[in-house]
């Protein structure tokens, strides 16, 4: 039967080169190439299905993620896939699973924080999945406050071990995903202790299981921790727990870049600085902004074909409803999440570079950038990551009551997306290290230091704290420069004043803890500043492509200004913008919203989701919505009999009684 495109019409009306706008998002012409023929892989094969996962026991699902896990490693040695390949194969199998922390946090701990010998040593292994590892720095009382964990590695000189233990109930290790289940090995953040000396938390490589059949080694406790929020979603994940029962292993097995123990229980710090304990969650926070990108189009692609699709009232002399999306309302609601998305890319490839020149630095020893890359990606970790949640929720309502089926896979893309907010550090906490780096940058304004990189613009804070916003008309909202003057000025402004309030307070860590809900307005003030920039510039670029920059353009202005309007208490509070001008971006907005309009299903199909990676009846490319959601309906397991099982136990009797009552 000839498929029918019943979103043919909103395609015909495209006024931009849709292909080209797929190089754009994907990166580049072989990014494109590789993502494409992965995704179509994965669709092909039917180990990957995902279809019933929402209706899988957690023991069922957890097998599944063990055949796709497996399954996919198979296919990464028959096709002899490069890194980046095997990395899209994972991504579009799209079941959260150990493999994701052993690629994901293990290997790159080894890299970044082992010695040469140790990296020779244990990535082969590795790579070779010859050992499966996971990454164990939280505890059950301890995650945000890394310095707090309790785990102890003691050095015994006696013997060249470390002997590590868990002290206390809540030193027992939890959270680790792949800990639970499948994992051999475990990176463990625990205090160094040498000659009764606590020097603090590092990291330990340390064999749990045995590599012959599995079973913990001796000492070790080890179990998952229980079913999490949501139908399927997460749940594919062996979250773990672990504790240690003096358990030794030899002293080569703490990772020694930034310090080392030698031989006779010495403690040695290098030039490295202690923070680079921390770099794994560095390069993670990095990668989750992309990822956030993912997620959000992947909740507005399904929105935006459902509302091209679905109509309500309107009708004219017996002709069709309207389509919900050109209600303006749902264009308010939905096109800055889709311009959101196209920002959340960008920035993303721009910290990927600053991830990448940070490297390359301490690897030359010039340690000057961690700051700013450690602010950098714990902000946009947070800010991405907390409106990718509420966009994807968003969406949710944006389909009305079918968006709450889960067959609309919004439900699931929730439920596994919302512990980004609190993984990789909680949003608040690392909003607040953020400010750290603002005030810091602030209280050395007047000593000569001269502001670099992303906190460039306070260089020019006296002009920051008295300029104007020059819009009269709703045109000029559209300005690159007046849009960044704006978010400049609202930014230093909001982190002056916390400086100056900061003043007022005896100490800097009482000030501090006061004023924390100030500092972290501050701090999303300069992180937004950030992505409207960074947009602002990946314009500034040649792009290819008929009409593909316009609406690159059109949608930066839709970000830029929705954010302004929904943040007009900001930017009121400070003068950064008239009243007046407040209302003109909303006379813009609307103007850019009907501009995009036509070109929304172009947008969207240029993520180039294939059917199986949207996971979604609604979002179906070709908008064949009802006749599939109908199909599906029937496939639940509850009408595999007409009668439901329990109805002469339980609804016959009921209903029998009641008709005994109603004679009475
Ligand atoms: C539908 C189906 C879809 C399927 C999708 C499938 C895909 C899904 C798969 C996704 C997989 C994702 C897996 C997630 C796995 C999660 C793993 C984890 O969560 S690992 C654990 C992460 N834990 C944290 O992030 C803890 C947060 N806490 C901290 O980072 C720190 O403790 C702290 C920074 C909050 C505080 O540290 P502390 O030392 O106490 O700090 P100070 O504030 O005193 O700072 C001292 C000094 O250091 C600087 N600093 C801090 N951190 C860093 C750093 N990382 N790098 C560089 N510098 C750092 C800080 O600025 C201070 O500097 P100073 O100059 O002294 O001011
Ligand atoms: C799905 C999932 C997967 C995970 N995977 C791993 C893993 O693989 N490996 C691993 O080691 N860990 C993992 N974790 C643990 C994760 O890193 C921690 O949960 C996270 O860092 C938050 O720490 P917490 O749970 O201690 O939260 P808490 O710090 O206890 O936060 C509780 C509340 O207190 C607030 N708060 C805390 N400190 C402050 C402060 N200083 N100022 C203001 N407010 C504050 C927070 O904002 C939050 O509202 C995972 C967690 C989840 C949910």
């Amino acid at each position: 039967m000839e498929e029918i495109d019943h979103l043919g019409h909103e395609r015909s009306k495209i006024e931009f080169d849709v292909e080209a706008m797929k190089i754009v998002w994907a990166g580049s012409q072989r990014a494109l190439e590789v993502s494409d023929r992965i995704s179509r892989l994965v669709a092909s094969d039917p180990i990957f299905r995902k279809d019933d996962r929402t209706i899988l026991s957690r023991k069922e699902l957890f097998n599944t993620t063990l055949r796709k896990s497996a399954h996919a490693w198979k296919r990464i040695i028959e096709l002899r896939l490069t890194e980046e390949e095997a990395s899209r194969l994972r991504f579009y199998i799209d079941q959260p699973a150990f493999m994701d922390l052993h690629w994901g946090m293990f290997i790159p701990a080894i890299k970044g924080q082992g010695t040469e010998e140790q990296q020779k040593k244990w990535l082969p292994l590795a790579y070779k999945m010859q050992i499966i590892g996971c990454y164990a720095q939280t505890e059950l009382g301890h995650g945000s406050n890394v310095q707090g964990l309790e785990t102890t590695a003691t050095f015994d000189p006696k013997t060249d071990e470390f002997i590590l233990h868990s002290p206390t109930l809540t030193s027992s290790k939890w959270w680790p995903g792949g800990l639970g289940k499948a994992s051999t090995h475990a990176l463990i953040y625990s205090r160094l202790i040498t000659d009764g000396q606590d020097h603090g938390v590092h990291g330990f490589i340390v064999q749990l299981r045995s590599l012959d059949d599995h079973l913990p080694l001796p000492g070790i406790t080890i179990g998952d921790i229980g079913i999490k929020f949501g139908n399927g979603a997460y749940n594919s994940m062996d979250n773990g727990v672990l504790r240690f029962d003096h358990v030794r292993i030899p002293r080569d097995q703490m990772l020694m870049r930034v310090s080392q123990v030698t031989r006779e229980g010495k403690y040695l710090q290098s030039d490295v600085p202690r923070q680079l304990v921390y770099g794994t969650m560095v390069y993670v926070r990095q990668t989750i902004v992309s990822d956030a990108s993912c997620a959000l189009s992947r909740a507005v692609c399904i929105a935006t074909r459902y509302s091209a699709v679905r109509r309500q009232f309107g009708s004219q002399d017996g002709g069709p409803e309207t389509q919900v999306i050109d209600y303006k309302t749902q264009q308010n609601r939905l096109f800055p999440l889709l311009a959101s998305a196209y920002a959340y890319r960008f920035v993303g490839e721009w910290l990927k570079w600053l991830y990448t020149d940070v490297t390359q630095r301490l690897q030359a020893n010039d340690f000057s950038t961690l700051p700013e890359a450690h602010a950098c990606t714990a902000g946009l970790k947070s800010l991405t990551t907390s409106a990718t949640a509420d966009g994807i929720e968003e969406c949710r309502k944006l389909c009305g009551g079918h968006g709450y089926l889960c067959s609309s896979g919004l439900p699931e893309l929730f439920a596994v997306y919302i512990p980004a907010c609190t993984y990789e550090g909680d949003n608040i906490v690392l909003l607040l290290q953020v400010s750290r780096f603002l005030m810091k940058t602030v209280s050395q304004l007047g000593s000569g230091i001269k502001p670099v990189g992303t906190t460039a613009y306070m260089g020019q804070v006296e002009h920051l704290m008295q300029c104007h916003c020059d819009v009269q008309r709703a045109e000029d909202w559209l300005k690159p420069s007046v849009i960044l003057a704006a978010f400049q000025a609202r930014a230093a402004r909001m982190s002056v004043a916390c400086a100056q309030n900061l003043s007022k307070f005896s100490s800097q860590e009482e000030g501090f803890a006061e004023l924390s809900a100030d500092l972290v307005e501050a701090a999303v003030a300069h992180c937004q500043l950030i992505v409207v920039t960074k947009y602002i510039e990946k314009l500034q670029q040649a792009i290819p492509g008929k009409g593909v920059k316009e609406q690159l353009a059109a949608l930066c202005n839709i970000y830029a200004l929705s954010l302004i309007h929904k943040h007009q208490g900001d930017f009121l509070a400070n003068g950064c913008i008239t009243p007046k001008q407040a209302s003109l971006v909303n006379w813009q907005l609307r103007s850019l919203y009907a501009q995009v309009r036509p070109n929304v299903i172009g947008l969207v199909d240029a993520f180039n989701y294939t059917d199986h990676y949207l996971g979604s009846i609604l979002g179906r490319y070709d908008g064949n919505v009802y006749p599939k959601l109908y199909e599906e309906a029937w496939k639940d397991p509850l009408n595999d009999s007409v009668v439901p099982d329990g109805y002469h136990e339980f609804i016959r009797p009921m209903l029998k009684q009641q008709l005994r009552t109603a004679r009475l």
